[in-house]
Parts: structure tokens; sequence; C-alpha cells
């Protein structure tokens, strides 16, 4: 008699329980270092006080807990909606469907990029760039003005031109084209990140958290360039490392320089 006979366990049971241990595992990697923790563990604390609730019989309290069992469904889905998204984006990033998602010729987007960054960079102007790719950033671009511009080093000098009314906010690019700026990103609440930062890396890593979208920042306190990807950043980069992160990010045949050493990285 084998082990599986003891615990009359068939094939499906073994997947069953990978598939759950799999899911558990990549929703934790999903709410790590994030408020959404302290909120599943007040969730169970509940659960907890509902079992000593249901095995005393206390007639009041079960009342309660009925009725909070009623909108738990909900709840759960309201509070841990960023996660949910993020889960969602990890499955729909099926490198089989990519392979059929044609990308069309972006260098020309990444070399503008590059050099509007390097000359923001030098001057301390402050920039927040998101690239779209596979997940659409419509409801973002809508929160700003539209452009509908082709994207070039000069006009990226000039909306973030400290005088510009379209300075303030992110600048989101789709293909070649400047969709909008002065856009509104979601800010990440990620407890991982330095408590030194400021709203727009924040932003930043707010928009990858949530999205597959790659953003450039450029701080107008240092100068300094950072990038932001799967809710990580990767901070003080070089304008050849931006460049190679670009390039990659946008599946643009990537000039040939050293690559680039993830020394800020700060998973969010
Ligand atoms: N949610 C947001 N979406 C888009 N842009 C934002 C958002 N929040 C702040 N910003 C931009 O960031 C600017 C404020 O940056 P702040 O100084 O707080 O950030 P920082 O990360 O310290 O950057 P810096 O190093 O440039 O100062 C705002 O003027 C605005 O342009």
């Amino acid at each position: 008699m084998t082990l599986f006979d003891i615990l009359r366990l068939g094939f499906g049971d073994v997947v069953e329980i990978g598939l759950v241990a799999f899911i558990l595992y990549q929703l934790y990697r999903l709410m790590r270092g994030t408020i959404a923790v302290q909120i599943a563990v007040g969730l169970l604390a509940l659960f907890v006080v509902q079992g000593v609730v249901w095995a005393f019989d206390m007639t009041v309290l079960s009342t309660v807990f009925n009725y909070f069992n009623q909108v738990f469904l909900l709840a759960v889905i309201v509070i841990f909606q960023p996660e949910i998204r993020r889960l969602l984006l990890v499955l729909g990033k099926n490198p089989i469907v990519r392979r059929f998602v044609t990308s069309s010729d972006q260098s020309e987007v990444v070399k503008e990029t590059v050099g509007a960054v390097e000359e923001m960079a030098s001057t301390q102007t402050g920039a927040l760039i998101a690239f779209q790719r596979t997940t659409g950033l419509r409801s973002y671009i809508e929160t700003g003005e539209p452009l509908g511009a082709d994207v070039s080093r000069d006009l990226l000098l000039t909306i973030f031109y400290g005088q510009n009314p379209l300075h303030d906010g992110a600048v989101i690019i789709g293909g070649r084209r400047i969709e909008a700026a002065r856009c509104i990103l979601p800010v990440s609440t990620s407890m991982k990140l330095s408590p030194q930062l400021g709203l727009r890396h924040r932003a930043a890593v707010g928009l990858t958290e949530q999205t597959d979208a790659f953003v450039v920042v450029v701080s107008e306190e240092t100068g300094n360039i950072s990038v932001s990807r799967d809710g990580a950043l990767i901070s003080n980069i070089t304008t050849d490392e931006l460049q190679t992160y670009l390039s990659n990010a946008l599946s643009v045949e990537s000039p040939s320089v050293s690559a680039p050493s993830p020394r800020s990285r700060v998973p969010a």
C-alpha cells in the first residue's frame, strides 16, 4: 500500500494541491511589502474570532458575522483590487500570446527619449515618462491633455520645461506617439520603497505595479535618472543604461553597451 492509497489521493488531487500552492505563492509574492499583508492578517484574525463565536454559540455576535459574511466576497474584491489586477496581469503575460503581438520599430522613440532625458538630467528638469506596452493605459491617458504627436527630443523638452503648463504629471507614450501629457498616475504605497522617495518616483512605481508599462523618471532634485518596471525601481542609471533598458522594454535591438548592473534595485 503506497502513501497515495493511504491518503486516498488521486492524480487530480495532486494537480489541484499544486495549483492551489502556486496561486497562494503568487498571491503572497504580489502582496509582499504592501499594505494588503496587514489587511490579510486582519481578516485572518476576524476568522479566528468568528470560529470562537460559533464554538461558544454567541447569538448576537453570530448575527453580526452573518451580515459580514454576506458582503465578505465583495469586500475582498474591493480591498484587494490592485493585487487581483496584478495577478491577472501576470497570467496575461503569456509568452505564447506575446509572440503574436507585432511590435513596430521603436528605435527612433528610444533615440529621441534618451536624448531628451540626457538633457533634462543635466539641467535637473523633473520628468515622468510612461511607455505603454501590452496593457492599455487609456484610463491614465484620459486624466491628462491629449497630444497625439510624434515622439521627439524637442517636444519632450518643451513639455517638461518648468514654465510650461503641461510640465506637471506624466507623459504617456504609446507606440511612436506621445498620447498625452499632464497625466495622473497611481501612487505606490509600497513600504519597501525608501521613505525619501517623493511622489514622482512613487507614481512611476505605482503604474508599473498595476500594468506592464515601462517608466522613466528624471529627478528635479538631483538630476538622477531612474526607471521602473514590474513594480521595481532602478535608480541612478546612466544614459547608456537607460538606452539598454528602454530598448529591451520596447523590443528594440539594443546597441552594444555593457549590461546595466541592478545597483539600486528596489522591489516594490
Ligand atoms: N500621481 C502622480 N502622477 C503623475 N505625476 C505626479 C504624481 N504625483 C506627483 N507627480 C509629479 O511629481 C512632482 C512632485 O514630485 P516630488 O518632488 O514629490 O517627487 P520626487 O520623487 O521627490 O521627485 P524629484 O526628485 O523630482 O523632486 C509633481 O510636481 C508632479 O509633476
